[in-house]
């Protein structure tokens, strides 16, 4: 076959795309891919180069003379030298001085006599042996930043490059590298200068730069990996007087994915925001860089006392709805109306109970949360000293055999989130199960304790408190009330997908190795669309009707939110906005498709097993080179 192929290759060609539209006509599948492949024609064009070089080197031809330009510079002097050249001769002096047979008989000439290299001219002999190597280096300066920093030596005044700019336009010129002495720029001597003088002459450079460089002696080209970072607080350069270069820092948010490419300076990484926010890379505080300007802040702030933190049977008398609403405290006789609207709440679809939708559960939810977000201004969003400044992050899919990822969802009171949770678990109640909550209240006639509560005494619930066994608990009209670690565990044990609603604070609580929960947060729709499809919506009370959205219960909502995602969106998975029931309903669906079946980005703790070891990460192939430039730079030519 090989030794065919040498013969005639495009003769194979043929009868291979014959065989293909066989295939073709037979429907066999990628058959036309291959066919369209093989028929095109720069694979034809190439091929037949192929062919002719197997030829040339076949019959290794020479050249008859190798100075044909020589012999047509002859034959060119002679027919001039004709007093009265034959019209041929004039059309032979025509073709012969034409520029395009001049530049191929040169070409000839060097094919002919193997000239294929430039000569460099010999080194001269009287070169010292500690002569150092220089480096000329010409980029064109366009729209972009050159991508590098400086920084001064003060002991000799020396410029060097401190830092180079992954994806950055000296560093895709591959020439300039971190620890380089820069000598020259443009003609001009820097060694001296002001860093801020040498960033005005490249700044004020245009099209060609042309740099002087002596390489550093030792640069070794590293191959770091990137590693995937979560940001767990805001950042922005140009508030930020200790970077090196504002203008080649990257701002970013809580919550946003962070490829950091370059990790070598302990003070300043470089990093891009994914998805691809563009192939040159910013400058970002270290993880340990950020947790000493956190411990600053923390250390400047005044002592603010969290009024949230209240034992609980104090906090509870405030919570009762009745006085949030303006009301006297609660009767018996409201008690009764409570106890009954309570059952009337209960759901059955299929012969499968709905649990966690109870009257009086949802009626502690709704008070307690309120009440712990009016009653403490510490807790405002931007207190996040101390925490950890970044969360690596690794792609994770579960396996099919494993148990699902807790779904958590979380909203503002009276977004929708007890609606969308009962709509989801309605839809495919073997599917989607809420956990059943405990309680100390008494069981009541046509309950069933482990369906609609776990009745237990307060002597257990006190226990398992204790024990850290519940996500979240409270009180309400002097029962307790919770959703249990073990209660989940009951659900996802039983292969279905838990969905629960808790409030954000308990986030942090459930992200463990063992439930990886993903995260979805509820956002109201604009205020006028809010209102709009509200008008008919109700909200949950102590009495025995629901009542309608007020004014200020939308504006309590819009407020609530807002401080909800400023606070809590570093550990959002998804965001959706709560506009048409049914569409969110839907969205929702897809969100748990994809948090179930496809790679989602979780902390790499999660993926550690038990007892330590190295997390395998996953590559998004973009692999770089740098090295450690050491120093700070007081300079930079980020433009
Ligand atoms: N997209 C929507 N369009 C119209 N009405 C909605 C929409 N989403 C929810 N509602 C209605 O708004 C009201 C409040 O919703 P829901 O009870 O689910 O709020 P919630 O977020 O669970 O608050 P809470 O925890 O305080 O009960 C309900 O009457 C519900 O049917």
């Amino acid at each position: 076959m090989r030794k065919k192929m040498e013969v005639d290759v495009s003769e194979v060609l043929s009868s291979v795309v014959e065989d293909v539209a066989e295939a073709v006509s037979r429907n066999i599948s990628g058959a036309e891919l291959l066919q369209e492949l093989l028929n095109a024609s720069w694979l034809r064009a190439l091929l037949k180069i192929y062919e002719c070089l197997l030829q040339f080197q076949r019959q290794s031809p020479s050249p008859v003379l190798p100075y044909a330009s020589g012999l047509s510079c002859e034959i060119m002097t002679t027919i001039q030298r004709d007093n009265h050249p034959s019209a041929e001769a004039r059309e032979l002096f025509n073709l012969l001085s034409s520029p395009h047979i001049q530049a191929l008989l040169s070409s000839h000439d060097s094919v002919a006599q193997s000239d294929y290299l430039p000569v460099l001219p010999p080194l001269p002999d009287d070169l010292p042996d500690d002569e150092e190597a220089m480096r000329i280096v010409c980029l064109v300066k366009n729209n972009q930043p050159l991508g590098a920093t400086i920084r001064r030596d003060e002991e000799t005044g020396d410029i060097f490059i401190a830092r180079v700019i992954h994806g950055g336009l000296a560093d895709r010129s591959g020439l300039l590298h971190p620890g380089d002495l820069l000598v020259e720029v443009n003609g001009s001597p820097v060694v001296g200068l002001e860093p801020e003088r040498v960033i005005q002459i490249l700044t004020n450079s245009t099209g060609t730069i042309l740099f002087k460089v002596i390489p550093h002696p030792a640069q070794v080209n590293s191959d770091q990996k990137p590693v995937y970072m979560r940001a767990m607080v805001d950042y922005c350069p140009q508030q930020d007087s200790s970077i090196p270069c504002p203008d080649a820092g990257m701002t970013f948010s809580r919550g946003d994915l962070l490829e950091v490419v370059d990790q070598s300076d302990s003070q300043w990484w470089q990093a891009r925001k994914l998805p691809r926010g563009g192939a040159c890379a910013g400058l970002i505080p270290s993880a340990s860089m950020l947790k000493s300007k956190q411990r600053e802040n923390w250390w400047c702030q005044p002592l603010q006392v969290h009024t949230c933190i209240r034992p609980l049977s104090v906090a509870e008398n405030e919570d009762d709805p009745t006085n949030a609403d303006g009301k006297h405290v609660i009767t018996d006789m409201e008690n009764i109306k409570e106890l009954n609207f309570d059952e009337a709440d209960s759901d059955v679809t299929d012969g499968i109970y709905l649990a966690g939708f109870r009257r009086s559960f949802r009626l502690w939810r709704r008070t307690s949360y309120r009440k712990r977000r009016q009653s403490c201004t510490s807790c405002s969003p931007n207190i996040n000293a101390l925490s950890t400044p970044y969360e690596e992050v690794a792609l994770y899919q579960r396996p099919p055999q494993e148990n699902h990822r807790l779904i958590i969802i979380i909203g503002a009171s009276g977004v929708g989130v007890n609606e969308l949770r009962k709509r989801l678990i309605k839809l495919n109640p073997s599917t989607f199960q809420g956990p059943v909550p405990h309680t100390t209240r008494p069981i009541r006639d046509g309950e069933q304790n482990g369906r609609e509560y776990h009745f237990v005494t307060k002597e257990l619930f006190e226990y398992m408190v204790c024990n850290h066994r519940f996500v979240e608990y409270g009180e309400n009209k002097g029962q307790l009330y919770g959703t249990s670690i073990d209660a989940i565990d009951e659900v996802l044990k039983r292969g279905r997908m838990c969905i629960i609603d808790v409030e954000p604070h308990c986030i942090q609580l459930l992200r463990t190795r063992k439930l990886k929960p993903f995260v979805i947060f509820i956002k109201p729709p604009n205020p006028e669309r809010l209102r709009q499809t509200r008008r008919s919506a109700s909200i949950i009370t102590n009495y025995a009707i629901n009542r309608a959205l007020t004014e200020d219960d939308y504006l309590e909502l819009e407020d609530a939110s807002q401080m909800m995602e400023a606070k809590y969106k570093q550990f959002f998975d998804s965001v959706l906005v709560n506009d048409d029931l049914q569409d969110t309903c839907i969205q929702l669906c897809s969100v748990l498709q994809q948090a179930q079946n496809e790679a989602q980005w979780v902390p790499v703790s999660w993926l550690r097993p038990e007892g330590g070891g190295e997390v395998r990460r996953v590559s998004l192939g973009h692999f770089v080179s740098y090295q450690r430039d050491g120093g700070q730079s007081p300079g930079s030519v980020g433009k």
